[in-house]
């Protein structure tokens, strides 16, 4: 039996923060802010992957209000999410991701996100995909205000 998922996630960029897309640091002047680490990449494939598995959000799993989360590293919650899928039965196809931000520039970075997503998610780095686009300068992301993410994610019943 075959699952979809879907996500999507946004943060704002602010002064002071770091800029952690997919696990990685991304040398910038302004990062994502949030209650965690704010890493809008892993937060949406968490989302997909508790979509697929009919098992809410990231905010029903790690809630915004409890301070166990304050600075929480991404990758241990994505990693998290993923025993959950495990423990149900599944397995993965393929996780295809787009960041939409107009700065910084994703391209350098893109190979090590999508490995550091494989070795979260256990998998082959053939079953990620990582893409970037801008809105040509256009709505909040295009401003710099903010960076958002969407991901699609397919399970198979092991
Ligand atoms: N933050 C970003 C955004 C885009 N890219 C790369 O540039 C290509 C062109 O982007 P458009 O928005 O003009 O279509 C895109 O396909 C990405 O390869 C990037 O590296 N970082
Ligand atoms: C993981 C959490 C924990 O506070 O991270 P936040 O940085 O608050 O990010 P958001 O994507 O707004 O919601 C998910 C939260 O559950």
């Amino acid at each position: 039996m075959f699952r979809i998922g879907q996500g999507f996630d946004v943060h704002q960029l602010v002064e002071g923060r770091p800029c952690i897309i997919g696990g990685i640091d991304i040398p910038y002047e302004y990062g994502l802010l949030g209650h965690s680490d704010a890493d809008v990449l892993l937060h949406t494939i968490a989302d997909a992957c508790l979509g697929a598995i009919g098992e809410g959000d990231i905010g029903k799993h790690f809630p915004d209000a409890d301070p166990a989360f304050k600075d929480a590293d991404s990758q241990k919650l994505l990693q998290e999410v993923w025993s959950l899928v495990e423990e149900k039965g599944y397995k993965l196809g393929n996780v295809d991701c787009t960041v939409i931000a107009q700065a910084p520039k994703l391209a350098p970075y893109i190979t090590s996100i999508r490995e550091n997503i494989a070795h979260l998610l256990q998998c082959d780095k053939e079953q990620i995909n990582v893409k970037a686009t801008t809105t040509e300068k256009l709505g909040f992301t295009g401003r710099k205000e903010g960076i958002a993410a969407q991901v699609a994610v397919l399970l198979m019943k092991k």
